[in-house]
């Protein structure tokens, strides 16, 4: 479609990623998929396609700059512009009191999620200020990056950390009239929490499932998040509805932390 509006996702072969990419592209964007695991990639490739969406992949590891600057060419080769660029990908890393924390351990969790965020913003400006059309940034923050999450230090910190970008962006890059928002769920059932949820078991003394189940008892909605809800966020935020909007840090968690 001539003049189509082009949405890049990180971290999106599974998982919220992927469902934020099926809901942009169902609103109209042609869609960047891109992901560290090239199978997920391939296989929601296809489904895609099969879908009639205008899509193309990139295998890149958000953590290095050199990968972001490639995604985003990638995307202008094949689309010829950028409009919304979403800083989704993010790992859970270790999940351990914090007396028991293991150096090793924090690096990939602070390189992924705060430097990816980052780095996504620095390839996802500079195309936007080349195509001096404005844009639109959107970044994974958490009910973590509002309220420290205990046994989940290094990720709490870089959730924080994702905040307080968030602020900082929207702040120099108002000027090109691109904003810079972030979307912060609460408990999505993805992988991420099958993971936390055995991770936690060895802490916590549960057994499989129970974890997640104590959490979502904290849920005023009483049910735990879908992805769906989180892409009813940020398809808003990715649309002319939320033009007068940035430098938000938006909860969607279905009420756990109350601003
Ligand atoms: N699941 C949840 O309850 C919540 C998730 N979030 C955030 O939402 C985002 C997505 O989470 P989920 O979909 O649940 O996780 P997920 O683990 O299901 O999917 C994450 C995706 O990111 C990709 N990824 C990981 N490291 C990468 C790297 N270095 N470069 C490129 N891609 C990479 C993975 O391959 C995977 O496809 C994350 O930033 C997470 O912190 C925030 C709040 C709650
Ligand atoms: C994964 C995540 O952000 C939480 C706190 O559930």
């Amino acid at each position: 479609m001539k003049n189509q509006k082009v949405a890049v996702i990180t971290g999106s072969g599974q998982g919220i990623g992927k469902t934020l990419a099926e809901r942009l592209a169902s609103d109209g964007f042609a869609i960047v998929l891109s992901d560290v695991k090239q199978e997920t990639l391939q296989e929601a490739e296809k489904e895609f396609k099969e879908k009639g969406f205008a899509v193309t992949t990139f295998v890149g590891d958000v953590s290095k700059l050199e990968d972001q600057t490639s995604l985003v060419n990638h995307a202008v080769d094949t689309f010829g512009r950028v409009d919304v660029f979403i800083n989704n990908a993010g790992i859970e890393g270790q999940v351990a009191p914090i007396t028991e924390i293991d150096p090793k351990m924090v690096d990939p969790v602070l390189n992924i999620n705060i430097k990816g965020v980052l780095f996504g913003i620095n390839a996802a400006a500079n195309q936007m200020i080349k195509q001096g059309t404005g844009g639109k940034i959107i970044n994974a923050c958490s009910i973590a990056g509002q309220e420290g999450f205990a046994m989940l230090a290094p990720y709490t910190a870089s959730k924080f950390a994702v905040k307080g970008i968030t602020h900082a962006a929207a702040k120099e890059l108002a000027k090109f009239k691109i904003t810079v928002n972030s979307y912060c769920p609460g408990i999505v059932g993805t992988s991420m929490w099958e993971r936390l949820d055995e991770k936690m078991m060895k802490y916590m003394g549960t057994k499989k499932g129970e974890a997640l189940a104590k959490y979502a008892e904290s849920i005023a909605l009483g049910r735990i998040q879908t992805t769906e809800d989180v892409a009813n966020l940020v398809s808003f935020l990715a649309s002319p509805n939320a033009d007068y909007i940035t430098g938000q840090n938006i909860l969607t968690d279905g009420g756990m932390v109350f601003n």
